[in-house]
């Protein structure tokens, strides 16, 4: 079964826009594990652009799904994820000024680096996924530093299915051969959305986990929270004719 974990924080970002506290970014969480959602994520970013450090303190304890933390390793994010134990940590390589993810790790340039960083959380029982482009070479590279899973970026196919879709998942399913016969657990993100998801998932259906927020947030806006994630966990599903 594909897991989707619901990223929240555009709920903080929203929250964040008026100095309050509504939404409640704990009981919006509560109530999207209540409406189905297999995990949660957040993305706290050096900046605190919209989740916050105090945020993830707070979820914490609330999260009785799956909660995955992403983040550059800087030793403040080593630092919180130490303390806070999350299921799993999403290594991601963004720029601190970065708008959003945009790129994968250099696995093989950064080896080192991040085989410590995987060690680490992994001594204390954390899930390791890392946050590669769809690079058969980087993927290699994941599977050598000793990472459980990885986390395909899916910006650019999100890109390149309102063009051609075909050509958009091509890569993704050969990342994806890959890495399963690496034996490394495949999740992916970014961009995701109500359009664009079942074909990847039909495409790459031993996917451990997608997570998706932006579009899933903004669908919310129209749909209802409720409503919105029962959507994207029926994408999750091969179509009826097809076993
Ligand atoms: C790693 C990833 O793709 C998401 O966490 C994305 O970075 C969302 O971050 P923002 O919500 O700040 O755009
Ligand atoms: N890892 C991807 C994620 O958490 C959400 O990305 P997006 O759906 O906000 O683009």
């Amino acid at each position: 079964m594909t897991k989707l974990s619901v990223n929240i924080n555009k709920i903080a970002t929203l929250r964040n826009s008026r100095g309050g506290d509504l939404p409640n970014v704990v009981q919006v969480a509560i109530d999207c594990q209540r409406f189905g959602a297999d995990g949660i994520t957040v993305h706290p970013r050096p900046d605190e652009r919209h989740i916050k450090r105090k945020d993830v303190f707070d979820l914490q304890p609330k999260v009785y799904t799956e909660f995955n933390i992403e983040g550059n390793p800087s030793p403040e994010f080593i630092s919180l994820i130490k303390k806070i134990r999350p299921t799993q940590v999403t290594l991601v390589p963004d720029a601190h000024d970065a708008i959003t993810s945009n790129t994968g790790w250099d696995t093989v340039t950064h080896k080192d680096f991040l085989t410590d960083v995987v060690n680490e959380f992994q001594s204390l029982g954390i899930r390791t996924s890392i946050f590669v482009n769809p690079d058969l070479e980087m993927i290699e590279g994941a599977s050598a530093i000793g990472t459980d899973r990885i986390e395909l970026y899916t910006g650019p196919y999100a890109e390149m299915f309102e063009k051609d879709k075909e050509k958009a998942v091509a890569p993704y399913v050969e990342a994806a051969i890959l890495a399963k016969k690496l034996g490394l657990g495949v999740n992916a993100g970014h961009d995701l959305n109500l359009n664009n998801l079942n074909y990847f998932y039909v495409h790459i259906p031993w996917l451990s986990e997608v997570s998706i927020g932006h579009a899933l947030i903004c669908d919310a806006l129209y749909m209802g929270l409720e409503k919105t994630i029962k959507a994207y966990k029926n994408c999750l599903k091969m179509p009826e004719n097809q076993d």
